[in-house]
């Protein structure tokens, strides 16, 4: 049988929706939620598939190094760019794309994960970006990708609840 464990990251940061249409067009920042599903083949003697303070230390470790306290903003945002590069100190992560819920989501699974996890014989198979109590993303790794992780075959995530609590 499968086992997926949830490990919870809050962080907060700034960004804005470049070509948005309305209010999210401007500088704002949302205090996030980012939930991580991971997957892996078998548990250990302790009956873990990792440790949830390893999770934190690996996953919460990037996100406050990268994107905590800092602004999150599209390569195509020239203007925003320039904006947050002459502010002093500044922080601030460039993706590759506009940074919504959907897309951070997706970065985090696509990228970040792999990179932090898979060295550990774990797999993250879903993120979702609470942006606000109201309003999540989720991304999925597909069924292709799950297929070609024979380990991680029977994975299961319908079982966890969606709600948060702050
Ligand atoms: N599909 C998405 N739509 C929007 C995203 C997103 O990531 N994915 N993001 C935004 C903005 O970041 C905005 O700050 C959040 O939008 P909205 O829910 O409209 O904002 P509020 O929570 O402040 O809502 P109010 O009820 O107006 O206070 C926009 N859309």
């Amino acid at each position: 049988m499968g086992m997926t464990i949830m490990r919870r990251v809050k962080f907060n940061a700034g960004h804005r929706l470049f070509r948005h249409e309305g209010k999210c067009q401007f500088f704002h920042g949302h205090n996030y939620v980012a939930d991580f599903y991971v997957t892996g083949p078998e548990t250990d003697a302790v009956g873990r598939i990792i440790d949830f303070a390893q999770l934190k230390a690996l996953l919460k470790g990037w996100i406050d190094e990268n994107w905590d306290h800092g602004f999150l903003l599209n390569v195509e945002d020239e203007n925003g760019l320039n904006a947050i590069r002459m502010v002093e100190p500044t922080k601030y992560f460039v993706l590759p794309y506009n940074p919504t819920a959907e897309n951070m989501a997706r970065y985090l699974l696509d990228e970040v994960c792999p990179s932090v996890l898979n060295e550990l014989g774990v797999q993250a198979v879903k993120v979702v970006i609470w942006e606000t109590e109201e309003s999540c993303a989720e991304a999925t790794i597909d069924q292709d990708e799950k297929r070609e992780h024979s380990l991680f075959d029977a994975f299961q995530t319908d079982s966890f609840p969606t709600g948060l609590n702050w």
